[in-house]
């Protein structure tokens, strides 16, 4: 990539992979902006960077930045990238895109007519072997498309002692497993399948209505509150675990199982699509390799090796066979193909990353599912 100069904001754990990657991906990283200028200021020097930019405006006062990314929580979404369209920057947002579907729907139209290329970080989308799979939907190896399976899984808000601002509805919305984990697996099986879902059904549980507050502040997956931190007793809404079934746009059907309270799985998508002729199984935590399930043959293991994977999947593969790839390198490759479409001149939907439109109706289909939850019955998602 020649000639981007971006701004990474936000400084805590997304934050700083998002520098990597994008050195990685070639863009010069021009600086970081943390929640106050000190804090600017200490993150660029962790990270080597350059301190120019104290705050957002600063950043967006200057025309050489090209780019912005924003890595704060989710509440501060809406307001940022619609100053950074607003500035005549790209942008790169973090998921959720943004607290409701009338800010994400306003993002949406300000991206469109700002003429600036607008992305939401679903990068799980960037495993080469979920692109593998989508090119397999798409040239027909699975058959038809009957039903699609998965869960997302994690551990680190197991014990009423764990905290974060994303437990809070004020800071992270009013969903929290479902929008800061779910809605990866849901965008990630309607990019390899290709169909929207149309229909939900949950059931959702808030396993702790009332978790310990550290009274200062806690970073992501930053263990557990050592004995010696002062806490208070919070009130929480949100769920720490769920089951939401599917209708898919042409018929097919499937379920979701999303939790933050599953002792043992750190950080675990899977997903199982099974089509009229084949199946497909993949588990992010052993991300290069994906099963192929057969009727009448024996099963398959595909391990990720550009040599045998479709041009999309091989397209997105840094490394040789048996030379692993990981969750950072997504964020590489979605970044690559973000600024990539850019240098050709896409700047909207439909593009190869994930486009505020794609966030716009991850943000429905929250709405639908809460809706659903609340009321106990199907729900349509809205039209984006
Ligand atoms: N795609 C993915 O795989 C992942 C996505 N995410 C998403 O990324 C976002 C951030 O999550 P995460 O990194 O875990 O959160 P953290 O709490 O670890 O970090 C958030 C950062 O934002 C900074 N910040 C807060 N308010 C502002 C502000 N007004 N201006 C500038 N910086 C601010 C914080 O600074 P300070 O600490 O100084 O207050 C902190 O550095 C979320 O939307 C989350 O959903 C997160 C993890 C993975
Ligand atoms: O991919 C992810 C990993 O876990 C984080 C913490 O729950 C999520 O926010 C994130 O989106």
């Amino acid at each position: 990539m020649t000639g981007f100069r971006t701004v990474v904001v936000g400084t805590g754990f997304i934050g700083p992979v998002h520098v990597e990657a994008l050195g990685r991906a070639g863009v010069q990283v021009a600086g970081v902006v943390g929640s106050s200028p000190e804090k600017s200021i200490a993150a660029s020097q962790r990270l080597g960077l350059p301190a120019d930019y104290k705050t957002l405006d600063d950043v967006l006062a200057d025309p050489t930045v090209d780019c912005v990314h924003l890595t704060t929580p989710n509440r501060y979404h809406f307001d940022q990238a619609k100053a950074v369209l607003q500035a005549r920057k790209h942008v790169v947002c973090e998921k959720p895109l943004a607290m409701n579907s009338t800010e994400s729907a306003e993002l949406v139209r300000i991206a469109r007519d700002s003429g600036r290329a607008a992305a939401v970080a679903y990068n799980i989308r960037f495993y080469p072997l979920c692109h593998e799979a989508a090119a397999r939907v798409r040239n027909d190896s699975l058959g038809s498309l009957l039903h699609v399976t998965g869960s997302y899984v994690q551990d680190w808000l197991l014990k009423p002692t764990d905290f974060n601002w994303r437990v809070l509805a004020a800071d992270g919305g009013e969903l929290r497993a479902v929008a800061d984990i779910g809605t990866h697996w849901l965008d990630l099986i309607q990019f390899i399948s290709g169909r929207r879902i149309t229909s939900v059904c949950a059931d959702l549980r808030t396993v702790y209505p009332t978790r310990q507050r550290p009274t200062g502040p806690v970073q992501t997956y930053s263990g557990d509150t050592p004995a010696d931190v002062a806490t208070e007793p919070v009130e929480i809404t949100t769920e720490d675990c769920g089951a939401i079934m599917l209708r898919f746009a042409d018929g097919a059907n499937g379920c979701l199982w999303v939790s933050q309270t599953t002792a043992g799985k750190k950080n675990c998508l899977r997903f199982e699509l099974a089509g009229s002729k084949q199946s497909l199984t993949w588990d992010s935590q052993s991300p290069n390799a994906l099963q192929l399930g057969n009727r009448d043959r024996p099963n398959e293991s595909l391990v990720r090796d550009p040599a045998a994977m479709e041009p999309t999947a091989a397209a997105i593969s840094s490394y040789p066979g048996g030379h692993n790839e990981g969750f950072p390198d997504t964020f590489k490759q979605l970044f690559r193909s973000f600024y990539g479409a850019i240098e050709k001149g896409i700047l909207s939907d439909p593009a190869p990353y994930p486009t505020f439109l794609d966030g716009h109706h991850e943000i429905l289909l929250c709405e639908a599912i809460l809706k659903s939850h609340r009321q106990q019955r199907w729900v349509d998602v809205a039209s984006a």
